[in-house]
């Protein structure tokens, strides 16, 4: 168990990071997402021992690895790191640089246990081979089997999969996560992109400005956004303003569930994402002028100009579209719409 509580590090004079409180259960696949700059590999290098925290306190299973008068050296922590750019050393073997870390063990085991992590990750063939005989996504699995070697408790992983072409992440991503299964590995992998967060691991933990907003599956935060951040970070949504009123917020489209306790006559916002609104012909539809449409291959996206909304209104079909007139009308599935206070009333 790596168990963070009430971590900070100041940077500079204009970011702090944390307080940070975390806890991550062995053998759990952590994804730490936010856009640039929210300080996901700062947590990332403190939780490796490369950066010292200012306050709070680092544990794994039981062990203080940063607090108050401690502080242990990263080789000393049991955590492997994968970093960005693989950071293979250049004049060593792939078998060498996976062998690096085993430097304590006898010279026979830390082979057998080289080769069992080549063989894992598909590399035996090129154990002999220097990293700039390998592809990315070759390099990739060696610098994770190299990290994985020296049985470490968790392995960090820093935007692991950023440096490949988009065929090869999907693979290299499928096939790392079965491995880290495979080996029982705690995990924490840190990304930027939405959809790779909710597709990677058992949990996402979003953060912004140097804070954790929402920690949980990727389904809760999809299906339960905590803010609208955290609904606006994985999803697009039109937003429609409106008013609280009896228990529901009150639009232009109709009125929508509430989904926070507020006073009656308080301004809101209803998030509609695009696949919330469809196509019908029932007659007491709403109806859009289609300003726009583009095909993207399984879905097709539409804008539509609706009476008293200022923004076009988004709209995602996998429907064929027979739009007559430019007209179209449509309906809103109210329990994919998010209502909150309006930040700016
Ligand atoms: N050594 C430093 N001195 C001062 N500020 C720093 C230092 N290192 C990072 N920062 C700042 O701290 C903030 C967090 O940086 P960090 O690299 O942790 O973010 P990140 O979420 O990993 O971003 P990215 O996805 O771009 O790598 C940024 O605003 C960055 O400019």
């Amino acid at each position: 168990m790596l168990e963070i509580v009430q971590l900070t590090r100041r940077l500079g004079p204009g970011f702090v990071l944390g307080p940070i409180d975390l806890s991550i259960a062995p053998k759990e696949i952590v994804c730490l997402v936010g856009h640039s700059g929210c300080g996901k590999s700062t947590l990332l290098r403190l939780i490796a021992g490369i950066e010292q925290p200012d306050s709070g306190t680092l544990q794994l299973d039981g062990k203080m690895l940063a607090g108050p008068g401690v502080f242990v050296e990263p080789e000393q922590r049991n955590i492997g790191f994968v970093f960005q750019d693989y950071a293979l050393f250049p004049h060593l073997t792939i078998e060498q640089n996976v062998m690096f870390g085993l430097r304590k063990w006898s010279r026979d085991e830390a082979k057998e246990r080289a080769k069992m992590l080549l063989s894992l990750t598909a590399l035996s063939a090129m154990a002999d081979r220097y990293p700039h005989m390998l592809s990315g996504g070759e390099q990739q699995r060696a610098a994770l089997a190299r990290a994985l070697a020296p049985e470490p408790a968790v392995v960090l992983m820093d935007e692991p999969f950023s440096n490949l072409d988009r065929d090869l992440r999907e693979r290299v991503r499928s096939d790392t996560l079965a491995l880290l299964r495979r080996t029982n590995t705690t995990a924490i992998i840190v990304t930027h992109d939405p959809e790779e967060a909710l597709s990677t691991g058992d949990r996402v933990v979003l953060m912004k400005g140097g804070r954790v907003v929402q920690s949980g599956t990727g389904r809760e935060l999809y299906d339960h956004p905590s803010d609208p951040y955290s609904a606006e970070f994985f999803s697009t949504f039109t937003r429609v303003p409106g008013v609280y009123r009896s228990g529901q917020v009150h639009t232009v489209l109709g009125a929508f569930p509430c989904w926070q306790e507020v006073a009656d006559g308080s301004a809101a916002v209803a998030y509609i994402r695009p696949q919330a609104v469809y196509p019908t012909v029932a007659g007491n539809a709403l109806t859009g002028i289609v300003r726009s449409r583009s095909f993207r291959g399984e879905i097709e996206q539409l804008e539509l100009i609706v009476d008293g909304l200022e923004s076009p209104l988004i709209m995602r079909t996998t429907q064929h579209l027979d739009v007559v007139e430019g007209k179209l009308r449509f309906r809103i599935d109210e329990d994919a719409v998010f209502t909150f206070a309006d930040p700016q009333p």
